[in-house]
């Protein structure tokens, strides 16, 4: 059989094949199987890799030459008018984590949520600081739409009891590779300092080995958790501005697992949910909280319009 799968996947004379774990511009350092780390180069566009890569490289003195990028199993990206960015390849999950305080806004879970199951990676929530008692319990009330549609969301505190977290997250993570997204002051750092002890020497290391010494802004990280190496964490900036541009405002209602189940209720086939008569969903926002054929929440649908608008928008 041919394709480029296979071809990618054969390693030839002189090539091995390693783990791209961190990654900034054309350049990213790849971990062979021995747990060896290198800087590698990007050999044309076709070899640029996102953390969580499989590559083909090739050892050029003391550093190396990507030569091929094993097909992705998933690519976890965000997309606006202007460009497209890559947050990592080849996850289990992606774990959204968000707290008490700052209030998070449900419009940027709401997106990277949908980002997720557009790419088929299971999402999980996490709201952290559960010691902020009444914060925490009107984010929490915020946050039952989202489990009642079948999400996970774990309560956290992260600064305080933290072998319990630690083992609840790690309930969770297990075996898994999983990307950590959360918006500035949420615990995104504390989460991965108590999970992965040694991530800031790490993050010291990576980023002079990428930018050849200048400590600038930190890329996507991969760490491991475990000695064993089967469970891994990807550090990543950027949950801000979440553009869904690269995807289609019909396809919406398929990735929002609350509106999906009433659209098979719709009159018109091609309904837009937002004017048609006998539309499912509309007429599950009109239901009282509780009903048995199951309610779409107003905030629900005001985030479903407002991205539906935001995906026809005519572009120039
Ligand atoms: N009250 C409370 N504060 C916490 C908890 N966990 C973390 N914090 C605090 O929240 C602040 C932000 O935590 P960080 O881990 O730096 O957050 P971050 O998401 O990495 O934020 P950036 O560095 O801005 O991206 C710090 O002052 C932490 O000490 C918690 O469980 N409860
Ligand atoms: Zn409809």
């Amino acid at each position: 059989m041919r394709g480029p799968g296979r071809r990618l996947a054969r390693v030839t004379d002189g090539e091995r094949q390693g783990l791209v774990v961190a990654s900034h511009g054309r350049h990213c350092l790849v971990e062979s199987p021995d747990g060896s780390r290198i800087l590698c180069h990007a050999k044309g566009k076709k070899n640029e890799a996102v953390v969580g890569d499989r590559v083909r490289w090739r050892p050029t003195g003391d550093e190396g030459v990507v030569a091929g990028v094993q097909e992705r199993r998933n690519l976890f990206y965000r997309q606006d008018e202007i460009r497209t960015k890559s947050f990592a390849a080849n996850l289990d999950q992606v774990l959204v984590l968000i707290a008490a305080e700052p209030e998070f806004s449900e419009m940027q879970l709401a997106r990277a949520l949908i980002a997720a199951e557009a790419q088929h990676i299971a999402p999980l929530v996490a709201l952290n600081k559960s010691d902020l008692v009444e914060p925490f319990e009107r984010a929490w009330r915020r946050l039952l739409p989202y489990q009642h549609m079948g999400y996970g969301v774990l309560p956290l505190s992260l600064r305080m009891s933290k072998d319990t977290d630690r083992e609840h997250l790690l309930r969770h993570l297990q075996g898994k590779t999983t990307l950590v997204l959360g918006p500035s002051g949420a615990g995104k750092s504390t989460l991965i300092n108590l999970l992965v002890p040694q991530a800031q020497a790490l993050t010291g290391e990576i980023s002079q080995a990428l930018n050849s010494g200048k400590h600038t802004t930190t890329a996507t990280t991969w760490y491991w958790v475990d000695a064993e190496r089967t469970t891994a964490l990807i550090d990543s900036p950027g949950f801000q501005e979440f553009g869904l541009n690269h995807i289609d405002a019909a396809q919406l209602p398929a990735l929002m697992p609350d509106l999906k189940p009433h659209v098979a209720q719709c009159r018109f086939y091609n309904c837009t949910h937002r004017h048609e008569p006998g539309c499912g969903v509309m007429a599950a926002v009109a239901e009282q909280p509780g009903a048995p054929a199951g309610r779409i929440e107003p905030s629900r649908y005001r985030i479903y319009s407002s991205l539906y608008e935001e995906l026809t928008q005519p572009r120039y």
